[in-house]
């Protein structure tokens, strides 16, 4: 049966806005995931590791007939495809897509935590985020609306 996902997709590194085009043009193609939705682009401020580029980002409302385990091996997929070398943790990516919510459930498990843990309290997800679904509410942390009045939208500007 098909569930309701959003994944988060970003890139500070050669072409940001193409290679967010690519990552969805591929996610797209995986069998067993239609993308409904996505939202605008976004040139956004680096937070955690400052030291490096803008980023783009956008989140993409997906429909799937995977697990969350496939889902997000389908992203990690993407992201190698498209040449992402895991070097700094929090350095510059030329992509990376993070799982946020899968069919409003919470999941805590060795690498695979939803929601993404850090998604409420970061404004470049919650912006694009609520441009999709604004009444949307993120088991255990509050709703989108919500969470983005909390948070300092400095920082993301619509590309
Ligand atoms: N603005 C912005 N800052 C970020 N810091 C990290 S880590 N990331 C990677 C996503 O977890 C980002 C990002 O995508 N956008």
């Amino acid at each position: 049966m098909e569930v309701i996902a959003y994944i988060g997709l970003g890139s500070n590194m050669g072409g940001k806005k193409a290679n967010l085009k690519a990552a969805l043009e591929l996610l797209g193609r995986v069998p067993g995931v239609k993308i409904l939705r996505v939202a605008p682009f976004y040139r956004t401020e680096p937070v955690g590791y400052t030291d490096q580029d803008w980023f783009v980002n956008t989140v993409a409302e997906v429909e799937t007939t995977l697990s969350p385990r496939e889902l997000l091996a389908a992203c990690l997929e993407v992201e190698n495809r498209l040449g992402r070398v895991r070097g700094v943790r929090w350095g510059p990516r030329v992509i990376d897509l993070d799982l946020l919510l899968y069919n409003g459930e919470v999941i805590d498990e060795p690498a695979l935590v939803v929601p993404h843990p850090r998604m409420h309290e970061r404004a470049f997800v919650l912006v694009p985020l609520a441009d999709l679904a604004p009444d949307l509410v993120i088991p255990g942390r509050g709703g989108v609306r919500e969470l983005l009045a909390g948070v300092d939208r400095q920082g993301v500007e619509q590309l």
